[in-house]
């Protein structure tokens, strides 16, 4: 509050109707801890390589940083102050000169079906798309005679898929699906499908070493999901998988102490090693990395063989 408010900040984000709406969360956070009048904050939309190619599956156009690479290039360039992401499709290893700096508090971390009232509601055979190893691996192990097909595009047309009838049912984040206003569709406990790691929290990037607008991010960053989501990080950087190999983790932070759950399978849902520890916030790194290990160790050849690079 006490630096003079810049003439402008501007926050890049990626074009989706969902990204616009997380960055524009992130404008009135900022606007709000710093008083800011409403002309400061402002929003700046560029298409990345994963926006671009919509017809063949992620998995395909391969390549890192999908959805982080113009951004990271803009904020080198100078072209904006921030960026915004969804943590989710984020790289573990960020690019030289980039540096996440803080996260708003975590929305709903678990998963809706759209189209069924539960997974076992689902009729027998029934088509439903994703366009995620992980979901399709957790649905297979739950129910090996459903179709999974391979969808792209942004939640809407996901959506449609399902309302047409081309699909008949689809998972997608409940946060996401909050944050557009999306009512419909029935929430699943973690227990029937853990998310993936850094599903529901929003994070934002700039320039390493860019000492005006560190500060402005630390005053808006919650600190319980930075860690939470720091160690699931840290467990997709102990596999040493990319972000499409299935995995799911999900750190929860309560009353000083973290709740770590994990899994890793394989994607016709075969095999699912699972694990998980119960600890203090300073003990949790070393057991996050310790847990990745054993359950490489535990894993079939096939399994592990998944996140070798
Ligand atoms: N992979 C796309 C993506 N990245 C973040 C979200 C949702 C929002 C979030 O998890 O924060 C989604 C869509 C989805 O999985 O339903």
């Amino acid at each position: 509050m006490t630096a003079p408010a810049p003439a402008s900040f501007k926050l890049g984000t990626r074009g989706s109707p969902l990204a616009l709406v997380q960055a524009r969360l992130v404008a009135a956070a900022l606007t709000a801890a710093h008083g800011w009048g409403p002309e400061v904050a402002q929003i700046v939309a560029i298409t990345t390589t994963g926006d671009r190619v919509q017809d063949r599956p992620l998995a395909e156009i391969g390549g890192k940083a999908l959805w982080t690479k113009e951004l990271d290039a803009a904020l080198i360039d100078g072209r904006i102050d921030c960026g915004v992401h969804s943590m989710k499709d984020v790289e573990t290893q960020l690019r030289d000169g980039i540096a996440l700096l803080a996260m708003l508090p975590r929305a709903d971390v678990r998963e809706r079906l759209i189209g069924a009232e539960s997974i076992d509601a689902l009729p027998h055979g029934a088509r439903v798309g994703t366009s995620s190893p992980r979901r399709t691996a957790q649905l297979l192990s739950l129910r090996p005679d459903l179709r999974t097909e391979t969808i792209r595009g942004n939640v809407a047309t996901r959506l449609a898929k399902v309302g047409s009838g081309e699909l008949d049912a689809t998972i997608l984040a409940a946060a996401g699906l909050d944050r557009l206003g999306y009512a419909d569709g029935a929430t699943l406990s973690i227990d029937v499908m853990l998310p993936a790691s850094a599903q529901g929290a929003i994070g934002i990037t700039a320039r390493e070493g860019d000492w005006t607008t560190a500060p402005l991010l630390a005053a808006i960053n919650d600190i319980n999901t930075f860690s939470a989501v720091s160690l699931e990080r840290g467990f997709l950087g102990g596999l040493g998988g990319s972000c499409h190999s299935p995995v799911a983790a999900l750190a929860t932070i309560a009353g000083g102490r973290v709740y770590f759950r994990a899994e890793i399978m394989t994607e016709d849902g075969t095999e699912i090693e699972q694990g998980g520890f119960e600890s203090t916030l300073e003990d949790a790194p070393a057991l996050v990395a310790a847990l990745a290990a054993d359950m490489l160790a535990d894993a079939s050849p096939a399994l592990r063989s998944l996140f070798s690079a």
